[in-house]
């Protein structure tokens, strides 16, 4: 009955497409969730995800004032900080658009010294904007935009990691990662896998070996293999050609 669906993989021989073809994808679905409901709300990743968002800079029919923006994982370092994700998001797109400062959601940074409570608190503010947690068991984030580390982590979930199995929070910390910085919080498994779409984004020869793991071998259950959001939820894969090098997984050509 809620058997996700197969996930749809599109390659991109050069990166302008890429990078077109994910502003008109997210374009979409920002139409339709506004048509829906009014809002439109995303979780962005770090790492190499948010360069390739510039497509959405300057790009007509985007309602920056509709988007809700959430983080699918975050460094517990100070908001200006390099390694922060909504520093690298902020530095990268959200201060080239105009976008209101109070529809994007960072961290609390003030909680750092507990990170349990800095997670909680976070999750606080996903109840805010999705309702009460016991009225709805996890919130449906019409779009979660991910990326994949080399060992197979995706937001801040990785292999072999005790989180992997949490059914119950909505964001988690973790104080062992083995990428620094150490302490983070995390979008759960159950969040991720309740959103409406999942977008991964992937580039570069260094991330063949990883996509041709998560995508042909997913009985191996690595971290991205495991994201598989329940019906109707989909999940997406936006690669270069040198990333699906490897992989014998069917590629779909892109539509809308
Ligand atoms: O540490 C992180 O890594 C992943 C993957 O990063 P990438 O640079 O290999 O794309 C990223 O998606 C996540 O948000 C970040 O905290």
């Amino acid at each position: 009955m809620h058997t996700p669906s197969a996930p749809i993989l599109t390659s991109f021989s050069n990166p302008e497409e890429l990078v077109d073809s994910l502003a008109r994808f997210i374009l979409k679905a920002q139409r339709e969730s506004i048509e829906k409901k009014g809002k439109f709300t995303i979780a962005f990743s770090g790492g190499s995800l948010p360069a390739q968002l510039e497509g959405l800079i300057g790009r007509p029919g985007v309602k920056w004032d509709k988007w809700q923006v959430f983080y699918a994982d975050e460094r517990i370092v100070p908001l200006d900080h390099e390694d922060s994700n909504h520093h690298l998001c902020t530095s990268v797109l959200f201060s080239k658009v105009p976008i209101p400062h109070a529809n994007i959601h960072p961290i609390d940074y003030a909680l750092a010294s507990d990170p349990e409570e800095l997670a909680d608190a976070y999750e606080k503010e996903l109840i805010r904007e999705f309702a009460q947690k016991d009225s709805a068991r996890f919130p449906v984030f019409d779009l979660i935009l991910l990326g994949v580390g080399p060992d197979g982590h995706t937001a801040s979930l990785f292999p072999g990691h005790e989180l992997l199995s949490e059914e119950d929070r909505w964001v988690a910390e973790i104080v062992d990662s083995p990428k620094p910085p150490k302490e983070r919080i995390t979008l759960t498994y159950p969040v991720i896998n309740h959103a409406a779409r999942v977008a991964f984004v992937l580039s570069g020869a260094n991330k063949a070996e990883t996509l041709r793991e998560v995508l042909d071998n997913p009985e191996a259950g690595l971290p991205a293999s495991r994201v598989r959001p329940i019906s109707p939820g989909q999940v997406y894969w936006f690669v270069d050609d040198a990333a699906a090098e490897k992989v014998q997984y069917p590629k779909t050509p892109f539509k809308l």
